[in-house]
């Protein structure tokens, strides 16, 4: 069985190499050559832990090619899997247009049975919609051959993907076709003979559980940063708070660790995007928009913050540890470092910014202040004669750094913490004036 995987981004190029490590032939095939042309000469265009070293390996066992041919693609896979990006559109509904793109191309080249797989995060109603998009075509063509179409969202997360897509916490399978379904559990074949839980459900359930996942997700880490703003306000500490809530199994203790925002390339997109799909269903999901609105609040507390502590920040120098919007990822999509960095900027302060993996990105994100900001070659080359150090991100070696060298070098003592990573040193409150968030 061949599978075609169209759209080598984050989801795409992980999928694409896992399948492959599962024993199938895979093409992965994207319209942008640059991307293509990395590839074939072996390098990953993301930055994803452990994901070089399984694509060369199959890559040499010859199960996996690259390829800009979508023709190619199309006419010799059994299954074609639809991984291209479903950006916001300026009212937050899901875009379309590239998977509906992609649905032109498999009307225009389809040429025998195939089960169209549909990975993107997209509204319900989509699966429906790609049906449609390939009838029309195959209608113009005036050509006849059978498809399914199989909802089959995708739960990896950035920085973790690999392990998350060779041992996925469930694997759903929204279908209206026996014999799609038969097809689904020969490409999951390794997972669904090592007892990986499947649920098989209809497309629209499907299609729903991804959004709902995320903006679950989204919620809790926007309820606990409530508490961490109100834990400050009251005197208590929020990492006793979601500790002990967290050892009650039905709350569970992930994703109740406070910090300045969610940010990504989903939760931000996702949380909308579903508040979207109620609107249009006469049905106002008002805790989702709560946990949206809270979050972009956190985003301003935390230059509040900062701000008020420091007695206002014109003309000091502020060193920002930390750009993506999490660890082990160079994605800076709706970085809570991006509203911090314009928040202090507009209030006058001038940034010196480091980050291991996101300081690429991050430059012409920031492109329009960028005179304000000074990118450093490293977290204390950042720290030096600074007023004040941001850690914003949780990188690893932001945790091991040595605080003494720190306190050298800087010119103030203010050390804003906003994910309490050195809140257990035992010294950090005698050496600097230093902030955590959500305790003292
Ligand atoms: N990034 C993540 O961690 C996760 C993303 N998702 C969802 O998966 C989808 C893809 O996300 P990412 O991989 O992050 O997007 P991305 O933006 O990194 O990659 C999308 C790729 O699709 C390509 N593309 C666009 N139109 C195309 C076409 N007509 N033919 C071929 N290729 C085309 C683009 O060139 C790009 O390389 C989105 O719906 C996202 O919400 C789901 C789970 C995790
Ligand atoms: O649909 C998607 O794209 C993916 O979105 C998230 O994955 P990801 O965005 O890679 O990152 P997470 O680890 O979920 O973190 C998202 C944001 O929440 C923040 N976060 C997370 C956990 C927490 O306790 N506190 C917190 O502030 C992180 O710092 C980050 O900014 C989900 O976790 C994945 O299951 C999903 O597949």
């Amino acid at each position: 069985m061949r599978i075609g995987v169209v759209g080598t981004g984050y989801v795409g190029s992980v999928q694409g190499v896992i399948l492959a490590e599962f024993g199938l032939d895979v093409i992965c095939m994207d319209v942008i050559e640059e991307k293509i042309a990395l590839l074939l000469q072996g390098k990953v265009p993301i930055y994803e832990p452990g994901l070089k070293e399984i694509m060369d390996k199959n890559v040499a066992a010859g199960r996996i090619l690259f390829t800009t041919d979508v023709k190619y693609t199309v006419e010799s896979s059994d299954v074609i899997f639809i991984a291209v990006g479903t950006p916001p559109k300026d009212d937050g509904s899901a875009d379309l247009k590239y998977v509906l793109e992609v649905a032109q191309n498999i009307g225009k080249y389809i040429n025998g049975y195939k089960v169209i797989v549909n990975k993107s995060t997209v509204p319900v109603g989509t699966a429906q919609l790609v049906k449609e998009t390939i009838q029309t075509v195959l209608n113009e063509r005036n050509m006849e051959y059978p498809f399914d179409i199989v909802s089959n969202p995708e739960f990896l997360r950035e920085g973790k993907a690999v392990g998350d897509c060779l041992k996925p916490d469930r694997v759903v399978i929204g279908f209206d076709s026996d014999r799609a379904a038969e097809v689904m559990k020969k490409v999951y074949d390794v997972l669904y003979i090592n007892e990986t839980p499947f649920i098989f459900t209809d497309i629209e359930t499907a299609e729903t559980i991804k959004y709902a996942s995320n903006a679950f997700l989204a919620v809790k880490i926007s309820f606990i940063n409530e508490m961490a703003l109100l834990a400050e306000k009251v005197g208590a500490n929020v990492q006793e708070i979601a500790r002990a809530m967290g050892m009650d199994g039905r709350i569970s203790p992930k994703f109740l660790h406070a910090g300045p925002g969610y940010g990504g390339s989903c939760f931000p997109k996702d949380t909308k995007a579903i508040v979207d799909i109620g609107r249009k269903y006469g049905e106002e999901l008002k805790v989702i928009q709560g946990a949206i609105e809270a979050n972009e609040k956190q985003k301003q507390r935390m230059v509040e913050k900062i701000v008020n502590r420091m007695n206002g920040v014109k003309g000091k120098t502020i060193a920002i540890l930390g750009l993506s919007f999490k660890p082990e990822t160079d994605d800076m999509r709706d970085a809570p470092s991006i509203d911090i960095i314009n928040g202090l900027v507009k209030n006058g302060a001038r940034i010196k910014a480091y980050c291991p993996q996101g300081m690429k990105e991050a430059k012409w994100r920031l492109a329009t202040i960028e005179e304000h900001i000074q990118y450093c070659e490293n977290e204390y080359d950042a720290v030096q004669n600074a007023d004040a150090t941001v850690f914003i991100t949780e990188w690893h070696q932001f945790r091991g750094m040595s605080l003494q060298r720190m306190k050298d070098i800087m010119k103030g003592d203010f050390v804003f913490d906003l994910r309490n990573i050195h809140v257990k040193d035992r010294h950090v409150r005698t050496m600097f004036n230093y902030c955590p968030l959500g305790r003292n």
